[in-house]
């Protein structure tokens, strides 16, 4: 090494004046070094100064890293160094110069400054490359001297020339005296150094927390955190990850990835969910301080999270995982990909992070609370006024798939029997896809215990099925949900109080548990009310037809307390009755229209062992044939179309009581061979229905027909003649019984003075003879319509005239009505005087449907629809 050093030139010995310059040129030069402070001052002063004494071409300073055992560049002359267009300069000024090399030794040793020709050493094995560059510029001397710290080197001056033999003695001992000041000089940029780079760091960090503090949502937390890594510069970007409210995964929450990546890849990473413990998202929780590590290492490690592997595709290498945590509570991490970290710096940062994160945690959750029970308060508004069914559905489907995005595909209500479920509400185009028929397979009463039903009954707050699970595990509905493409099932208890009322199943990707609370408990309370309400409408029905039997019985009461007639006929019709009445025995009342059938029958049941409850009158000739069946035994809701609510029958109406089969003659065959059934076996089925319901009435049958003949026509079934002719009472038409014309007609005189407040006391003989002499086609109905009339045209206290019809007049009638007439009027008037000629009979032989041609069902409904009353036909 020695061999390297140059011999001190041979000069002059300096002259008194020489020895001045330089005694205040090194004055100066050290009055300026201590109060140098920026970095590149200090080479600056230092070659204006001494280049003032000695010739030399530029300096630099290099410093001593002791944790490799190297020297790095550290104060550059940016002013005189030749070798700032060498190539390799860039290279020069960033490389790291190993210690351990022969030439950087023996400068190290050597207490004085030591110079070298390059050209000596720069081509020896190891010796720094910064030789070669200086020399390839014109560089051909170096001066070298250590720069002391409490002893210890810790860097280096470097003095070049382009000139050999420039560095005298002389130059050595100025070298030599100022190298104290230079290292205490460089010591204090150093220090300088890092008090601004703290500084730094310190307004960075305030910077941030005021960007940051600003922060309210996803985007603006993005922003915040992006400006200010990017003074970090993490080379390939940053994630922050959350932790999910299952408190079990995590899902990257902002992405920023410095380079572009496939967009199917950064798809997948961000809609994952990636287990907290796979064994480095919990270590990263569970440490205080930053945790580097290397990709490739977890891999190898036994790490399976998959975006470990997608990283490692995208270039990342070593990344630093740091946990956000606000007081006890970590959020999520933050994950950088960058290779040198500044702890304390990144710990403020997340420090900052963390606290916006859950500010802006707290506040989705605010806003998402608030826009569920916006949501839940618009819901209930619409579904608490729902008073029908179809109401509910609307306001359902509306809410449902508008703001939910969600798919009713059933809702079942616990029937009341407490065991079976019916289908309430679905909705039909939910599985227009599904190849199977829905609408038939959901339709199905299925009982409490069901599977699914029993699940959901039984859970607190329902299920959650997911589709793909549910598929796998072998669940037959399962194919069917899928067709929606939706991704879970929510089943829930429909409930009020704790009683359960019935199941709701909904299709969607996702719904908050708040939400669906919500909304079960608002649809179970409107369920209950539409419920409560068909009850009730039901009840008042029935009420209604109560009352109306009621109003009946006690008009007939009255009536009957006075059957007038104390003929021979008629004490024959009282023992009858007498025999009868107190027995179960069917009974048949025979005979012409108006001679009191409806009377007598009223008479049996009020004397009978039923009468506290009401006789129950069907009129058979009255009833639509279709809707025969479902008024005698009733039906099921759903049975047929337009039976929109159960309905009972006029038998399980009349059970216990007596059931009083009016014109059993007009009864259709089909509706004889149901009632036959009834009869026989003494229970019936509502239509639709599955229930057999046990029945007990008594039955009296009556008939203006002669049974017999009708049966010998076929239009009557023989069975069933036998079963109702069991008790046969026959009724005398009133021109058989004269003797009863009188007593009759004071009753009815009475009855109608009372009634309109006239004062009829007395009926003239002539009156009396003329009835008797009337052969009363309508019976005593016939005549009570006579009498009523008749005495609304009487003009004093006696009734003197009565107007029995007079059948020579109709032709001239007639052709007065049909002028200027409308078909229905036509029609109407018709009728009315085709029941006149038969006085008053509507049905069986001789009457008015029999001339008209037309079944007497079809007459009494024509007369139901143009209001045709007795009325108008008993009158003149
Ligand atoms: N013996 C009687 N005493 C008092 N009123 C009677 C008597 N017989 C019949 N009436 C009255 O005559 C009217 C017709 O009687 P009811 O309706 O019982 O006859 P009906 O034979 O059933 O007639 P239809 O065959 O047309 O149904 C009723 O107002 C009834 O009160």
């Amino acid at each position: 090494m020695k061999s390297a050093k140059l011999p001190p030139p041979e000069i002059a010995a300096p002259t008194p004046a020489a020895l001045e310059q330089e005694r205040r040129v090194l004055l100066e030069l050290g009055n300026d070094i201590t109060r140098v402070r920026e970095k590149n001052d200090l080479l600056t002063l230092f070659g204006k100064r001494i280049k003032q004494l000695f010739y030399f071409t530029h300096t630099i300073v290099t410093l001593i890293d002791r944790k490799d055992e190297t020297y790095v560049p550290f104060l550059l002359d940016n002013e005189g160094s030749p070798i700032r267009s060498h190539e390799r300069y860039q290279e020069m000024v960033e490389a790291r110069f190993s210690l351990n090399e022969p030439f950087i030794q023996a400068v190290l040793q050597a207490e004085e400054p030591i110079s070298f020709l390059l050209e000596d050493i720069m081509d020896k094995p190891k010796s720094p490359a910064f030789l070669r560059v200086n020399y390839e510029k014109g560089v051909r001397e170096i001066l070298m001297t250590r720069l002391m710290k409490e002893g210890q080197p810790m860097g280096f001056i470097h003095i070049y020339s382009d000139k050999p033999g420039s560095f005298s003695n002389e130059f050595r001992n100025v070298i030599k005296g100022i190298a104290p000041q230079l290292s205490s000089a460089v010591s204090n940029i150093i220090k300088n150094e890092e008090l601004l780079k703290k500084e730094k760091e310190k307004s960075f960090l305030l910077d941030f927390s005021s960007d940051i503090a600003s922060v309210r949502t996803k985007d603006e937390l993005a922003r915040a955190v992006r400006a200010a890594l990017g003074k970090l510069n993490p080379p390939g970007g940053f994630v922050i990850r959350r932790i999910n409210e299952d408190n079990t995964t995590m899902s990257p929450y902002v992405y920023d990835l410095s380079k572009t990546h496939d967009p199917e890849i950064l798809r997948a990473l961000e809609s994952a969910r990636y287990p907290i413990d796979d064994g480095l998202q919990n270590r990263i929780l569970d440490s205080a301080i930053p945790l580097l590590f290397n990709v490739e290492r977890e891999i190898q490690r036994g790490i399976t999270s998959a975006y470990l592997q997608y990283w490692k595709g995208m270039g990342f290498k070593e990344v630093v995982g740091i946990r956000l945590r606000n007081g006890e509570t970590n959020h999520g991490i933050l994950f950088l990909d960058i290779g040198e970290i500044n702890i304390p710096l990144l710990q403020g940062i997340c420090a900052q992070i963390s606290i916006a994160l859950a500010n802006i945690m707290a506040n989705e959750q605010i806003s998402k609370k608030q826009e569920e029970q916006a949501f839940l308060l618009d819901f209930s508004n619409d579904v608490t006024q729902a008073r029908t069914k179809l109401e509910l559905q609307t306001a359902i489907f509306r809410v449902l798939d508008k703001t939910l995005h969600t798919k009713l595909a059933m809702l079942r209500v616990i029937d009341e029997d407490g065991l079976h479920m019916l289908p309430f509400m679905f909705d039909r185009t939910l599985f227009e896809n599904a190849k199977v028929d829905f609408e038939k397979m959901s339709a199905h009463r299925i009982t409490i215990d069901e599977t699914y039903a029993a699940q959901v009954l039984a859970s607190k707050d329902g299920l959650v099925f997911n589709v793909e699970e549910e598929l796998k595990s072998g669940n037959a509905y399962a194919q069917l949900w899928k067709t929606t493409g939706l991704k879970n099932m929510y089943s829930l208890p429909l409930r009020v109080g704790d009683k359960n009322i019935g199941t709701i199943w909904l299709l969607a990707n996702r719904l908050s548990p708040l939400i669906l609370k919500g909304i079960c408990a608002q649809i179970s309370i409107a369920i209950a009310n539409i419920l409560a309400n068909e009850k009730l409408l039901a009840y008042k029905k029935q009420l209604e037809v109560e009352n109306d039997y009621l109003k009946e019985q006690i008009k007939t009461i009255y009536n009957f307390s006075e059957i007038i007639g104390g003929g021979e006929q008629m004490q024959k019709v009282y023992r009858l009755m007498s025999l009868v009445a107190d027995s179960n025995t069917t009974v048949l009342i025979l005979g012409e229209t108006g001679t009191g059938k409806e009377l007598i029958a009223r008479a049996i049941h009020n004397t009978s062992p039923r009468k506290d409850k009401l006789m129950v009158k069907v009129n058979c000739a009255a009833l639509p044939a279709n809707l025969i069946e479902s008024e005698l035994f009733g039906h099921e809701r759903g049975a047929f179309t337009g039976a929109i609510d159960r309905r009972i029958g006029k038998f399980e109406l009349g059970n216990n009581s007596t059931v009083f089969l009016d014109e059993i003659g007009e009864l259709p065959l089909e509706a004889q061979a149901k009632l036959l059934r009834v009869i026989q076996e003494r229970e019936l089925e509502r239509l639709g229905g599955k229930q057999t319901i046990k029945i007990d009435v008594r039955l009296i049958a009556a008939t203006n027909r002669n049974l017999e003949e009708e049966v010998k026509a076929g239009r009557f079934r023989a069975d069933l003649y036998f079963r109702l002719n069991v008790f046969p009472i026959p009724l005398p038409p009133l021109r058989d019984r004269s003797e009863d014309i009188e007593p009759l007609t004071h009753f009815f005189v009475e009855k109608y003075s009372r009634n309109t407040g006239r004062k009829i006391k007395k009926v003239a003989p002539k009156v009396i003879q003329q009835l008797r002499s009337y052969t009363w086609p309508g019976n005593v109905r016939e005549l009570e319509y006579l009498i009523e009339r008749s005495i609304l045209l009487a003009t004093n206290g006696t009734l003197e005239n009565v107007y029995i019809p007079q059948h020579a007049d109709a032709e001239k009638k007639e052709q007065a009505f049909l002028l200027n007439r409308s078909l229905e009027e036509v029609e109407r008037d018709y009728i009315i005087e085709t029941l006149k000629r038969c006085a008053g009979k509507i049905s069986g032989a001789g009457s008015a449907a029999d001339l008209l041609k037309i079944p007497g069902n079809t007459l009494h409904s024509k007369m139901k629809k143009l209001g045709i009353t007795k009325a108008d036909y008993f009158s003149n």
